[in-house]
């Protein structure tokens, strides 16, 4: 069997042709979206991130077109005016958004992306695309750790800071437009389950557009 950090194939079989997923994860700012979705990156070769735009300057450690496509307030301009976002956002006074092209071809080729976007870019995912989409919102098991967290990081000033959490509420707020809620108390536990919403929502028959083919030869 392989291991939680091992990646794995997971279709039911490779003959059988599926749509692709568009796989959200949010969450008030700390409480573990990049941590799980470097987990399950790391663990499951059949998804990829959608790498987001965004007007914010890079923490220590980030990388250009691995972390995002960090571009100055021009360059978003143009991309909004070229139609280039499959959704943007302000948010914490910067803004941010999905490139198009990328994730469009993908997805025709049955291609998973997951993304890292609030609920504003949710709610515009659903919009354009509902049959695709999968949300899961991920909740820190206290304020008081939240916090924690984010000071832990140790990659945001304390201002910064301070305003992540007087927004917190306002995010959290948003928990019950999700298809799933996942308390992130025990990262190992809260991988598990964000994996196995993944792996269910591959198995739904309407995803499986292989099924009909198959089915069909099945009853010759
Ligand atoms: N279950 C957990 N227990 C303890 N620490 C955790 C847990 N999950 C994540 N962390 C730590 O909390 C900090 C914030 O996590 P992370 O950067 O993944 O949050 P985020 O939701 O992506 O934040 P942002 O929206 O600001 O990008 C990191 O230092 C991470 O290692
Ligand atoms: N609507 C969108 N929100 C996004 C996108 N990329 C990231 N985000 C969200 O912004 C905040 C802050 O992120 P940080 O990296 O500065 O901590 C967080 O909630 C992200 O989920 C996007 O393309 N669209």
């Amino acid at each position: 069997m392989a291991n939680q950090n091992t990646p794995e194939r997971t279709s039911l079989s490779p003959d059988l042709e599926r749509r692709g997923m568009l796989f959200i994860l949010s969450s008030p700012s700390g409480a573990g979206k990049t941590t799980m979705s470097q987990m399950l990156l790391t663990a499951d070769e059949e998804i990829k991130l959608s790498v987001s735009a965004t007007t914010r300057p890079p923490r220590p450690g980030e990388m250009d077109g691995i972390d995002y496509h960090f571009v100055d307030d021009a360059t978003f301009d143009a991309m909004i005016e070229k139609d280039d976002f499959y959704e943007w956002a302000h948010v914490f006074n910067h803004r941010y958004g999905t490139p198009k092209g990328y994730i469009r071809k993908g997805l025709k080729e049955g291609q998973d992306f997951m993304f890292d976007i609030d609920w504003q870019g949710t709610q515009q995912l659903y919009q354009k695309d509902q049959q695709d989409v999968v949300s899961v919102f991920l909740l820190p098991p206290s304020l008081p750790e939240l916090r924690r967290r984010l000071e832990s990081r140790a990659q945001d000033s304390a201002a910064v800071i301070d305003d992540r959490m007087d927004r917190a509420r306002g995010e959290i707020s948003h928990w019950a437009e999700y298809d799933y809620v996942v308390i992130n108390d025990d990262v190992d536990e809260c991988f598990v389950k964000v994996r196995e919403i993944l792996h269910a929502e591959r198995r739904k028959r309407t995803r499986q557009t292989g099924l009909i083919p198959f089915v069909r030869e099945l009853m010759g």
